[in-house]
């Protein structure tokens, strides 16, 4: 079959010696998620018919107002999840703490955990820009049988045995890793099908597009303003071109396929950041760096940060390698 055509079930069963702990568990797992993409993009795409957007009316853990959509997202990965059997635990940007899941003979043999951002670009669901969906899949690191703890949730980045995300733009595509690559999937919404549109996804080592709330600019570090203003200069094949959606899996998912560089840094509203590292970061970290690009807290890579908290924020550079290394040149001059 032209590789092209190839389903995401397809390419799922024909990788599965690919993945890290070669398991049906882990296939099915991806396969879950697609489902719950499909249900959720199905909602997505009604947003402007049906009493789906606005304020859900109550507050996450991070204090954010949550929108119906982020509820409705987190409803349905989690129920999906949970119905399937195969994970352990989940953690949820909209959920307080982890959940812990016990199999059907009562007990906690399930080997997989999950942490997800459901949806990601809240402040753009009813203005009709694209959203997404951010997932990171760990195997647990307590014995199987045990009950699951925070442990098995604040493992380093470099430990992911797969991670990916959906973006529900004007097409709707499922982007993951094992670890051996990145491959992105299109859906046909006619038969509700995820079919291999982007094989073997690789970040441009180099990019004239830079991604930052530049609303915030007064207040980032003095290595983050220098940098912007390298990038705004008008020398060699600058300056460079701003591109800010508001939306963390847009912007990445652009600047994976054009080139350029996101970056959320410290500011005096966010002291450590607004990205949180566990299911936002982490993830497009492995994205990125499977992809030949690099993620970095502006000093070293994401993936190396062993978490003390679920929801924990930090500072977040990520694309291009030569881009996310110039930013880092700059960030190192005040150290
Ligand atoms: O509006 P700001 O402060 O620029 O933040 C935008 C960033 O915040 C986020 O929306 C945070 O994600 P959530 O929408 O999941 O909370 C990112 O997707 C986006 O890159
Ligand atoms: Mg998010
Ligand atoms: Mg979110």
């Amino acid at each position: 079959m032209e590789e092209r055509n190839k389903t995401l079930g397809e390419f799922i069963i024909e990788k599965q010696e690919d993945f890290k702990y070669s398991s049906g568990e882990l296939s099915r797992l991806i396969n879950s998620i697609r489902l719950a993409a499909k249900v959720v993009n199905y909602k997505v795409n009604q947003a402007g018919l049906v009493d789906i957007t606005g304020a859900f009316g109550a507050q996450n853990i991070q204090g954010e107002d949550q929108q119906k959509l982020d509820v409705f997202a987190n409803d349905t990965f989690m129920e999906t999840l949970i119905n399937r059997e195969i994970v352990c635990g989940i953690a949820s940007e909209e959920n307080d703490d982890f959940i812990t899941i016990k199999g059907r003979d009562e007990c906690h043999n399930n080997k997989y955990i999950v942490l997800i951002d459901p949806l990601d670009g809240s402040s753009n669901i009813d203005v009709n820009v694209s959203v997404g969906t951010i997932f990171s899949i760990y195997r647990r690191v307590t014995p199987i049988g045990s009950p699951v703890t925070i442990d098995d949730f604040l493992q380093p980045g470099d430990a992911q045995v797969a991670a990916g995300y959906v973006i529900y733009g004007t097409s709707t595509m499922l982007v993951y890793t094992t670890g051996r690559g990145v491959n992105g999937f299109t859906l046909n919404p006619a038969i509700g099908v995820f079919y291999l549109s982007h094989p073997n996804m690789q970040f441009p080592k180099d990019g004239t597009i830079y991604s930052v709330n530049e609303g915030n600019y007064v207040h980032f570090p003095q290595g983050v303003k220098d940098y912007l203003k390298y990038c705004q200069r008008e020398e060699d094949n600058r300056p460079y071109t701003s591109r800010y959606i508001g939306s963390l899996v847009a912007d990445i998912h652009r600047n994976m396929i054009k080139g350029g560089i996101y970056l959320y840094p410290t500011s005096s509203k966010a002291p450590n950041g607004k990205l949180r590292l566990l299911y936002e970061c982490n993830p497009m970290a492995f994205i990125a760096e499977q992809a030949g690009g690099k993620a970095s807290d502006g000093f070293g890579r994401i993936m190396e940060i062993v978490p003390t908290e679920l929801h924990q924020r930090v500072p977040f550079f990520c694309g291009s390698s030569n881009m996310v290394d110039k930013a880092e040149e700059f960030m190192a001059k005040y150290v």
